[in-house]
């Protein structure tokens, strides 16, 4: 379980005090406009950038006491821009983290659709595929601190995992982030752009402005149109939907 006791950055970014929990087997997406904090939020929940408030802890010991190996095995971050340096292939590339054996690492290139590209060069691939290879690389990186523990669980946190993919692509990545929940018990933090995908897929919302937490709650309570267009400063439709937060769509 990962939790934040009213922690916050007070330099620039500086983050507001935050309260709150993400527990195994949930998805959590945190949502926002442009320079809301939603990155540097992510960094902080990661532990590459220390709270400068209250401690954020995961599995009750705060992320300043873990060692990056223990961490490592923990907790896997997938960054907005991943630099690879090298021009790796693609198979190499996904198990720098972590290797967690040849059939796990079979079933996860698979579950992204990556073996065709085993071999190939990662410099030669498109965008949605680089980004599919930077999810396989943190899903293997916990797979393998899995094989030699043997427990489930762990976290996983993205930044806009889906900001390249098609619309299929898009689908497939939030249920299998959504099956990884459920079946790993694994605590998924998804920062999205897509308001409808976080409506589809996420357990709870973080609307964040401004550096601040302002809602918080199901997709259905924190995805109110009236509140999103006020947020976002957008003309938007919304197409209402029983019992589930509405479909959001731009107005020409
Ligand atoms: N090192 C820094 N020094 C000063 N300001 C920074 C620094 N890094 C980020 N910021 C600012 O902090 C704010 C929050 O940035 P952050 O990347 O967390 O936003 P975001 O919600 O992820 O935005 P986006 O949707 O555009 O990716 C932005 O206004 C950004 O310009």
């Amino acid at each position: 379980m990962l939790s934040l006791h009213h922690a916050g950055l007070i330099d620039a970014p500086s983050l507001s005090p935050l309260h709150g929990e993400v527990t195994p087997g949930e998805v959590l997406a945190i949502v926002g406009p442009n320079g809301a904090g939603k990155t540097t939020l992510l960094t902080m929940l990661s532990g590459f950038r220390h709270s400068q408030l209250g401690p954020v802890t995961l599995d009750g010991w705060s992320l300043d006491a873990w060692t990056p190996e223990a961490l490592a095995g923990r907790r896997a971050l997938v960054a907005q821009f991943e630099p690879t340096g090298f021009d790796w292939p693609v198979r190499d590339l996904v198990v720098l983290s972590g290797d967690p054996g040849e059939a796990a690492v079979a079933e996860i290139m698979g579950q992204l659709e990556l073996a065709c590209l085993a071999e190939r060069g990662v410099s030669s691939l498109s965008g949605g595929e680089r980004q599919r290879v930077m999810v396989a690389r943190a899903l293997c990186q916990l797979a393998a601190a899995r094989r030699d523990h043997d427990r489930d669980g762990g976290l996983l946190l993205l930044d806009e995992p889906t900001s390249a993919l098609d619309l299929g692509q898009q689908q497939r990545m939030m249920r299998l982030l959504r099956r990884l929940a459920v079946e790993r018990r694994m605590a998924v933090v998804c920062v999205l752009h897509d308001l409808n995908l976080a409506a589809t897929y996420a357990d709870r919302v973080w609307l964040m402005a401004a550096g601040k937490r302002v809602a918080n709650g199901t997709p259905r309570q924190v995805l109110e149109t009236d509140r999103l267009a006020l947020t976002y400063r957008a003309d938007l439709m919304a197409l209402d939907r029983e019992g589930e937060s509405p479909w959001l769509a731009l107005r020409p």
